[in-house]
C-alpha cells in the first residue's frame, strides 16, 4: 500500500501570520479542541475484524494513513466499506484489532477521537422545515463553527443562493452538496466519506475532488469508499474483499 507523506502542515490556530497574538476565547477553544488533533496525524488500523449481525464481514485488515493521506476503500456490493468507515469513525466497535491515532490507540480517548472524525455517510441528515443556513448553522454551532464559516462552507459548495430555502425543497444533488458544506464547516482532521459523490453533478464532484485536495495540503486525511471514479492523486487504495474472515473449520460444522 502506499503512503502519501505531509507536505504542507496547517498553521497553528491563531498563530497565523507569524507574530504572536493575544487569542480570543474562541480560539483559545479551538486551539485546545483541534490543534493536538491536527498536528501531525497518522491514523492505523492493525488487525481489524468486523461482525455485522452475526456474521462476519472482514479480518485481519490493515491500513496506515500519514497526514494529507487520502485512502480509497473499493469492493463489491456487501464487502465491508460502509462497515469499515464505521469501525474507523467510532460508531461501530471492531470485533478484533486496534486503531490508532498517532500510535496511541483510539479507545483510551474515544470522545476525542469522535472530534477529530468527521463521517459523512448514505444518508443527507436535514432538518425539512429548516433552511439551509439554518441547517448548515445549528450542526456547525456544534462544532464550533461560526456564521462566517457557515456562508464559506455554503459558497464553496454553490449553495450560498439557497441559504434561505427550506431544506425539504432540495433535490437530491443539492441535499448532498449540503452535507459536503458540514464536512467543510467541521475542520476535523480525518474525514471519512461514504459515497460522497453520489447525486453530484460533474462540477459538483470537481469540487469535491478540489475541496479534499485542499484538506490534504492543509495535513487532512480523509477515507473514501466509492464506487465512482474520483480524482485523487496518490491515493492509496484498499479492496476490502481482500480481507475475507476465516471461513468456518469443515471439522466444526455438522
Ligand atoms: N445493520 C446491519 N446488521 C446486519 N448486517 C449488516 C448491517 N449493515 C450491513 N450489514 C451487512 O454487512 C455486510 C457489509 O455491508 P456494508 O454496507 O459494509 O458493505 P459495502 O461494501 O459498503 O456495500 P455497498 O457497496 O453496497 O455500499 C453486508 O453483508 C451487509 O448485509
Amino acid at each position: 500500500m502506499r503512503q502519501v507523506r505531509l507536505r504542507r502542515r496547517r498553521p497553528a490556530l491563531g498563530q497565523g501570520g507569524g507574530c504572536a497574538t493575544a487569542l480570543t476565547a474562541r480560539e483559545k477553544r479551538e486551539r485546545d479542541i483541534l490543534a493536538p488533533l491536527a498536528s501531525n496525524g497518522a491514523f492505523e488500523g492493525r488487525g481489524l475484524g468486523c461482525i455485522r449481525g452475526e456474521r462476519p464481514v472482514f479480518a485481519a485488515l490493515d491500513f496506515r494513513l500519514e497526514p494529507g493521506g487520502a485512502l480509497v476503500l473499493t469492493g463489491p456490493n456487501g464487502s465491508g466499506k460502509s462497515s469499515l468507515l464505521r469501525v474507523m469513525a467510532g460508531l461501530l466497535p471492531a470485533a478484533a484489532g486496534t486503531l490508532a491515532w498517532n500510535g496511541t490507540p483510539v479507545d483510551d480517548a474515544p470522545e476525542l477521537h469522535r472530534q477529530r472524525v468527521h463521517y459523512l455517510g448514505h444518508h443527507d441528515a436535514l432538518k425539512p422545515v429548516l433552511t439551509v443556513a439554518e441547517n448548515l448553522g445549528f450542526w456547525a454551532s456544534l462544532r464550533g463553527a461560526n456564521d462566517d464559516g457557515v456562508a464559506a462552507a455554503l459558497a464553496r459548495v454553490g449553495l450560498d443562493h439557497l441559504a434561505e430555502t427550506p431544506g425539504h425543497l432540495l433535490s437530491a444533488g443539492q441535499r448532498r452538496r449540503l452535507s459536503l458544506a458540514r464536512v467543510l464547516a467541521a475542520q476535523a482532521p480525518l474525514w471519512l466519506l461514504d459515497e460522497p459523490s453520489v447525486g453530484l453533478d460533474a462540477a459538483s464532484v470537481r469540487t469535491l475532488a478540489e475541496v479534499i485536495a485542499e484538506h490534504r495540503a492543509n495535513g487532512g486525511l480523509v477515507v473514501v469508499a466509492t464506487h465512482q471514479a474520483l480524482d485523487l492523486p496518490d491515493a492509496a487504495c484498499l479492496a476490502v474483499d481482500d480481507y475475507p474472515p476465516a471461513r468456518p473449520d469443515p471439522e466444526d460444522v455438522w
